[in-house]
């Protein structure tokens, strides 16, 4: 198959290392794996290295899923980093700060990194671009990958395609260049606010999303909620200086669609649960893998409130996103916040 000859160019030099070893992780190396770059994966257990070392499959994430010979795991830091070449950043947000402080040290001078984590950190309200540079330093590039890009499908070999943002367009063709291939297309941006907001503010729509679907609102509900979700989502792009035509493509309403209508969404299902009259505590102590919109949701809202012109009511120009907080926070319950929606004042 094309995507599984080896690069002829000296990306052959390339050495990957993908921190986190979860389901995304896990199918950045897939991906890579098959194009033969060796790939060393940063997991936390030694179960979990000598599950992918010994068996090639992660003994957690995606356990149905071969990856290809060319990948590899360590629990060492130094190990993992000394030789890399280009990083994965594949750790959810809310860990990312605390994580990446315990890497700074192993991490190569000038060695780029491409984040693919999704949100806002809670408390400092801020974006991966923001935690990166603080705990990594701001000598080397960094891009963000995000679009509609389950981690299942990708590693199974289904279609997929992302756009990659970053300032340095060096780093955006070269992204383009070892992860395309057939099966996986990379599209560049150098709008990075645009390609962040999109990809933590759609978590929280998919939550809003699986509300509706279970309460058994129907189509109508789910695709108005969606409509009117995504605009939210570009009016507060907008104000922090993204270009809207990035909320039209991948990352922002590609992702949204995916991430709402999907089956396989981590935060459409916490929704779909909360909808059928699930505790939030039940949901997330039930849950195996991170639901980014959960802590998203209500930074977004702190954001809004703290960081945002007061020129007009932030609950009345953002009621879905207020909306998913307040039932989060336990204040209504997902029927008295879809109501509430339907009963907003007209403007
Ligand atoms: N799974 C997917 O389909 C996609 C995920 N993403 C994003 O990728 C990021 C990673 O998500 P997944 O791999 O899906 O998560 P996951 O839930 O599959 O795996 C969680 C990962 O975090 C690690 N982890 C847990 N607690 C930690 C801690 N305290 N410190 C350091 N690491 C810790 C686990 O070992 C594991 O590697 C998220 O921001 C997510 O939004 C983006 C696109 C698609
Ligand atoms: O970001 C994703 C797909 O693009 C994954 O969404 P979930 O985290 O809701 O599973």
């Amino acid at each position: 198959m094309k995507d599984e000859q080896a690069p002829q160019t000296p990306q052959n030099s390339e050495r990957v290392t993908v921190l986190g070893g979860g389901s995304f992780g896990l199918a950045m190396a897939s991906i890579l794996g098959k194009k033969k770059y060796p790939v060393k994966i940063l997991v936390r257990t030694q179960d979990a290295m000598d599950s992918i070392n010994i068996h090639h499959r992660s003994s957690t994430y995606l356990k149905d899923v071969t990856l290809p010979d060319s990948v590899t795991a360590t629990c060492d830091k130094e190990e993992a980093l000394k030789d890399a070449t280009l990083i994965i950043h594949a750790v959810p947000v809310q860990y990312s700060r605390k994580f990446l402080k315990e890497m700074a040290p192993y991490v190569p001078k000038d060695c780029p990194v491409i984040c693919t984590s999704k949100g806002i950190e809670t408390g400092t309200l801020c974006l991966m671009q923001d935690i990166l540079r603080e705990e990594l330093g701001d000598s080397r590039d960094y891009a963000f990958l995000s679009g509609p890009s389950f981690a299942r499908e990708i590693a199974v070999g289904l279609a997929t395609a992302v756009v990659v943002a970053s300032q340095s367009d060096t780093l955006t063709n070269r992204a383009a260049e070892i992860f395309g291939c057939e099966n996986f297309r990379v599209f560049t941006s150098k709008d990075v606010i645009g390609v962040e907001i999109g990809g933590a503010v759609k978590n929280v729509i998919a939550i809003a999303a699986g509300m509706c679907e279970g309460l058994g609102l129907g189509t109508n509900a789910v695709a108005g909620l969606v409509t009117r979700g995504c605009l939210e989502m570009q009016t507060l792009a907008r104000a922090v200086g993204a270009s809207p035509s990035t909320l039209m493509g991948l990352s922002g309403v590609g992702d949204t669609f995916g991430t709402c209508f999907g089956p396989l969404s981590r935060n459409r299902n916490l929704g779909i649960r909360l909808g059928q009259g699930e505790k939030l505590e039940d949901i997330l102590s039930s849950s195996t893998e991170v639901a980014e919109g959960y802590a998203t949701a209500l930074s977004l809202v702190e954001f809004l409130l703290t960081k945002m012109p007061r020129s007009f009511r932030m609950d009345l120009k953002f009621p879905i996103l207020f909306g998913v907080a307040e039932v989060l926070k336990g204040e209504r319950s997902p029927r008295e916040g879809m109501k509430d929606l339907m009963l907003m004042p007209i403007r």
